[in-house]
C-alpha cells in the first residue's frame, strides 16, 4: 500500500480545507469521514442547513410583518414544514456534493470509515491500516450534555443542535436552554415561524463574550421580535409526558425553583472536542482539562508528526477559524509558513439583524488597561438600513486612543456579517479609524454606518 505524506481525520471545514490546501501544494493526501457525506457538522447539521431555516424563516416574517407596509398584498403566506425541510436538506446536499467534487479535482483519497490513530504515521480505518508521514486531527466537536436533560432526536421533543433542524412538527412552544449563538438563532427560527419561545439562560445576559452595548440591544430586539427570556437561571432538569416537555430550573438570586411546559426542548448549552475513539490516551497525545487537543504554535500535539485543528484544540469553535487552521498547518506539513492572525477573527450571529464583531470589545480593552476612543453611530441614521426595516441597531468601532488604530468593532444589523468584513481587512493591515473614515463608501449602503462609526472616532459622524 503506497504512503501518504498527509492523512486528514475528519472533512468538516477545517480538515477538507486542509486536505485541498496540502494536495494543491503538492502533496499526497487522504482524509477520512465516517459520515454518508463530506462536510462535516457545519455542511451537514450546523451552519448551512440552520441558514436555510434562517433565510426562510426570515422570509415568512418579511411577508407577515412588512409586505402591507411595502403596498405588497395578498393572500397569508403560508408555511409548508416538509417542503421547507427539503429546501433545507437540498442547500445541504448541494454543498456535500461540491466538496466531494473538489476532493476528486484534487486527487484526495476519501477514507469512507472512522479512523483511530495506532501510532504516529499510521491510521486505521475499518480492518486496514494506512501508512503516512503526518495525521491532521480534525475530528469537530458535538453538543455537550447537560446533567438531568436527556436528549433524544429521532423522539424530536428534547433535541440538540442536530434534532433542532428536522422537528417533526413546528412547535406551538419551544424552551431554549442556553442564549448563545445555537440558541438565538435556531430560537429565532421557531419564533418566526410561529413557536412560542421561551430562552432559560445560566448568565444574567445573553451572548457571553460578546460586547455589553451588543448583548442589551439584541436581547431588546428579539424581545420585540417574541421571544421570551430568563435569565440567571440554571436548568436542572427536563422531563417528558405524553409528547410534551417539562423544563426545571432555579433562578440564581433567590434559589427558587420553576417550570416551564413545552411542545420542544432545545438544548445548546455548548460543544464539546469530538474526540473519542481516536486512541489519543495511548499515544500519549496531550489533551487539557477541558478534554481540548493540546498544540504549539504550528498545530502539532504532543507527538511529533500529529498535528490536529478546529473545534478539537482551544479556540472559538468556528468554521472559518477552523478553515485558517486547516490551511496553515498544511503549509507547515509542506515545509512553508503557516500562519493564522487570532486577534482578527470575526464572529456572526445569524439571525435578522445579523450581529457581527472582530477584535477587542470595550469592556476587554477596558480589563486590558488599553486607552481607548469609541466611535458609534445607530443605523436609525443610515437611510438604506431603514428601508429594509433593520435600523434598530448600530456599529460600534474601538480604536486606540493615541495611535487611532481600529481594535475592534461590534454591529448589530442588517447583513452585519457581511459588513464586518471591511473591519478585518483594516485591522490585517493596521489601519486606523481616520483611514475608514477617509475611504469614500458608496451610497446607499448600509456599510456607510462603519465609516459613520470611524468618522465618531474622530472629528464626529455627519448623519448622527
Ligand atoms: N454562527 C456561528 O458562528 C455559530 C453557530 C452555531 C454554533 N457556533 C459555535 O458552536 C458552539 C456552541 O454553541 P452554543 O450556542 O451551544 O454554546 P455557547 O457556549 O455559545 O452558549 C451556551 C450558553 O448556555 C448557557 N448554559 C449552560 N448551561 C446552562 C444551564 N444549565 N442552564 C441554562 N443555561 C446554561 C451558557 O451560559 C451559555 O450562555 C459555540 O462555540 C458557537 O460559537 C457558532
Amino acid at each position: 500500500m503506497s504512503t501518504y505524506d498527509l492523512i486528514v481525520i475528519g472533512a468538516g471545514p477545517g480538515g477538507y480545507v486542509c486536505a485541498i490546501r496540502a494536495a494543491q501544494l503538492g502533496l499526497k493526501v487522504a482524509c477520512v469521514e465516517g459520515r454518508e457525506t463530506l462536510g462535516g457538522t457545519c455542511l451537514n447539521v450546523g451552519c448551512i442547513p440552520s441558514k436555510a431555516l434562517l433565510h426562510a424563516s426570515h422570509m415568512l416574517h418579511e411577508t407577515h410583518e412588512n409586505f402591507e407596509k411595502m403596498g405588497l398584498m395578498g393572500a397569508h403566506v403560508e408555511v409548508d414544514w416538509a417542503k421547507m425541510l427539503g429546501y433545507k436538506s437540498e442547500t445541504v446536499g448541494g454543498n456535500t456534493k461540491g466538496i466531494e467534487f473538489l476532493f476528486k479535482k484534487n486527487k484526495i483519497d476519501w477514507l469512507k470509515g472512522w479512523a483511530s490513530i495506532e501510532a504516529a504515521g499510521k491510521v486505521k480505518v475499518g480492518e486496514t491500516v494506512y501508512e503516512t508521514k503526518n495525521i491532521v486531527i480534525a475530528s469537530g466537536s458535538e453538543p455537550s450534555t447537560l446533567k438531568g436533560v436527556e436528549v433524544d432526536n429521532k423522539a424530536g421533543i428534547v433535541v440538540d443542535s442536530t434534532g433542532a433542524l428536522e422537528l417533526p412538527k413546528i412547535p406551538k412552544s419551544m424552551v431554549v436552554i442556553g442564549a448563545g449563538v445555537i440558541g438565538l438563532e435556531l430560537g429565532s427560527v421557531y419564533a418566526r415561524l410561529g413557536a412560542d419561545v421561551t430562552v432559560v439562560e445560566f448568565l444574567d445576559f445573553i451572548t457571553p463574550g460578546m460586547d455589553g452595548e451588543v448583548q442589551k440591544q439584541f436581547q431588546k430586539i428579539l424581545t420585540k421580535q417574541g421571544l421570551k427570556f430568563v435569565l440567571g437561571a440554571a436548568v436542572s432538569g427536563v422531563s417528558t409526558e405524553n409528547g410534551a416537555a417539562k423544563v426545571t430550573y432555579k433562578l440564581r438570586k433567590d434559589d427558587s425553583e420553576h417550570t416551564i411546559d413545552a411542545e420542544a426542548v432545545l438544548v445548546a448549552t455548548g460543544r464539546r472536542p469530538y474526540i473519542a475513539g481516536l486512541g489519543l490516551d495511548t499515544l500519549g497525545v496531550e489533551v487539557t482539562d477541558r478534554g481540548f487537543v493540546k498544540i504549539d504554535d504550528h498545530w502539532q500535539t504532543s507527538v511529533k508528526g500529529i498535528y490536529a485543528i478546529g473545534d478539537a484544540v482551544p479556540g472559538p469553535m468556528l468554521a472559518h477559524k477552523a478553515e485558517d487552521e486547516g490551511m496553515a498547518v498544511a503549509e507547515v506539513i509542506a515545509g512553508k509558513h503557516g500562519h493564522v492572525n487570532y486577534s482578527v477573527i470575526p464572529g456572526v450571529i445569524y439571525t435578522t439583524p445579523e450581529v457581527a464583531s472582530v477584535g477587542l470589545t470595550e469592556e476587554a480593552a477596558k480589563e486590558a488597561g488599553r486607552k481607548i476612543k469609541v466611535g458609534k453611530f445607530p443605523f436609525m441614521g443610515n437611510a438604506r438600513a431603514k428601508a429594509l426595516f433593520q435600523a434598530d441597531g448600530f456599529v460600534k468601532l474601538i480604536a486606540d486612543a493615541e495611535t487611532d488604530r481600529v481594535l475592534g468593532c461590534h454591529i448589530i444589523g442588517p447583513n452585519a456579517g457581511e459588513m464586518i468584513h471591511e473591519v478585518c481587512v483594516a485591522m490585517e493591515f493596521g489601519a486606523s479609524a481616520q483611514d475608514i473614515a477617509l475611504t469614500c463608501h458608496a451610497h446607499p449602503t448600509c456599510s456607510e454606518a462603519v465609516r459613520e462609526a470611524a468618522l465618531a472616532c474622530g472629528g464626529g459622524a455627519i448623519h448622527a
